[in-house]
């Protein structure tokens, strides 16, 4: 496409020494919404390269700042002026679908559910969410079959299984378990629909649908939380009190239940899905994982066991550099602000692109490649911006799952690691669908050897 004419988002004020964002609408209603969606690596690097960190351009139907590099980052995610707010601009994402969930909260309020939510995740109950995730992953990945196997849905159908077990507590029969996971998939869906308002069979009618059967399904199940108790997060949070002795609402359960099943369930299935492609591509690092994991043995696993697995977590970090699950965290400038030196006027939807951040040549050498060392002890010092590798974003919402992310997946990676081998043809390199969160369109096919 030729390049358009520089405009600029709007004017600074005067006298303020601040420069107008720069950048171009890009098609009509569209903007760069399918460039966004085609190849995000590519669009964001070029529109680096042009108009450098901060610029601006349509995102279906409305201006979009994008910004780009560590620093910028700092600025809007660390938020130090509170200037920019979540719930707003994630809501224009997946607002009605995931209405309330924690990340659409702000400010004072926000750390007011922050508080409460935090109980469901100390170092105690952690422990005993991995002994429950631990004892699932071992039977289930034991018992895949050998051969060609396409590896995002096992994934997906695990952590949906670990969730309902360690998240919900229930014993589902197969029908309501399949019922739930659709609705999580509609829901998320629907929040990058290109047509937003509802057209019954379309994802944005679909998305409604599928947040009304889980606000159903929830509530349905909340008296018997409350009056049983567990150890699952559903009870947890029915029952977490701030050190105020606040606690959640009927409804705040309902509405953290779906956020969180939904922020735990995709983001891991993709860190899971990305490890499998480049252990595959890079036998060499899948047998000296596989090697650690061997040394561990068969027994369950605590946090201090996959703590001695220091390949994997090499690994698992390289994977979230070159795929973080979440490519793009959107904020809403609440007020009139700047972003290094750029005015950004109330308002204005910004989003802060870890994807394309993640592979800046300027910090990262040789960005592309795989090289899961440049995390080793040795060459980490070289890694120097707070900035510069943030799968789980920054700030006050930064992700509060994720050492109960690192343990999943690495408990989930080692017992795979002790059961299988597995291979992709030489050559092969996914294709990623960026239409809502990346993954692979073919659902990563990969032969299964069994091991051991
Ligand atoms: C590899 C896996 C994961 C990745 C890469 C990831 C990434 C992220 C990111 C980037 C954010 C911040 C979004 C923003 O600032 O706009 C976030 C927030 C969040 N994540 Fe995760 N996440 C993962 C797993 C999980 C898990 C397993 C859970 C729950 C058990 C979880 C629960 C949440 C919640 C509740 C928030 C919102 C926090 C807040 O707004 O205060 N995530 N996550």
């Amino acid at each position: 496409m030729a390049d358009r004419a520089t405009t600029f988002l709007a004017p600074a004020p005067a006298h303020s020494g601040l420069a107008p964002v720069p950048g171009d609408p890009g098609l009509p209603y569209l903007g760069y919404a399918l460039q966004t969606i085609r190849d995000p690596v590519g669009h964001y690097r070029r529109r680096y390269d042009r108009h450098g960190p901060v610029s601006w351009g349509n995102f279906l139907g409305r201006p979009m700042v994008s910004v780009q590099g560590p620093d910028a980052a700092q600025v809007v995610l660390g938020n130090r002026e509170k200037a920019f707010a979540s719930g707003p601009a994630w809501n224009f994402f997946i607002g009605p679908f995931f209405e309330r969930g924690i990340m659409l909260l702000d400010f004072e309020e926000h750390l007011r559910h922050r508080r409460i939510m935090q109980q469901a995740f100390t170092r105690d109950r952690l422990a005993a969410y991995l002994r429950r995730i631990d004892a699932g992953a071992g039977h289930t990945v034991a018992d895949w079959r050998p051969g060609r196997r396409r590896m995002l849905p096992l994934f997906r159908r695990l952590t949906l299984d670990m969730a309902i077990d360690v998240f919900l507590g229930l014993e589902l029969d197969r029908r309501e378990t399949r019922r739930v996971e659709r609705a999580f998939v509609d829901a998320v869906r629907a929040g990058l629909a290109v047509v937003r308002f509802p057209v019954p069979g379309l994802r944005w009618s679909r998305g409604l649908r599928a947040r009304a059967a889980l606000v159903d399904f929830f509530a349905g199940h909340i008296p018997a939380k409350r009056a049983q108790g567990g150890d699952d997060l559903f009870s947890v949070l029915c029952a977490a009190r701030s050190e105020d002795g606040e606690r959640f609402t009927d409804a705040d359960v309902v509405n953290h239940m779906i956020f969180v099943l939904m922020a735990a369930h995709d983001t891991s299935t993709i860190a899971l899905t990305t490890m499998a492609y480049y252990l595959a591509r890079h036998p060499e690092w899948q047998e000296r994982c596989r090697e650690e994991s061997r040394s561990l043995g068969a027994g369950p696993v605590d946090s201090a066991a996959l703590e001695s697995l220091p390949t994997l977590d090499l690994v698992l970090r390289e994977s979230l550099r070159l795929c973080p699950p979440v490519p793009l965290l959107p904020r809403i400038a609440v007020r009139d602000t700047s972003v290094l030196g750029h005015h950004i006027p109330a308002g204005t939807l910004v989003s802060v692109t870890t994807f394309s951040n993640h592979r800046l040549a300027d910090y990262w050498p040789d960005p592309e490649r795989f090289d899961p060392e440049r995390f080793s002890p040795d060459r980490r010092s070289a890694i120097t911006h707070p900035y510069a590798w943030f799968p789980f974003g920054g700030g006050v919402h930064k992700c509060i799952g994720l050492h109960f992310a690192d343990l999943q997946v690495k408990a989930v990676m080692h017992r795979l690691l002790r059961a299988h081998r597995w291979s992709v043809p030489a050559g092969y390199t996914w294709d990623l669908d960026m239409s809502t969160l990346p993954v692979p369109k073919d659902g990563l096919p990969v032969t299964l050897h069994p091991y051991g």
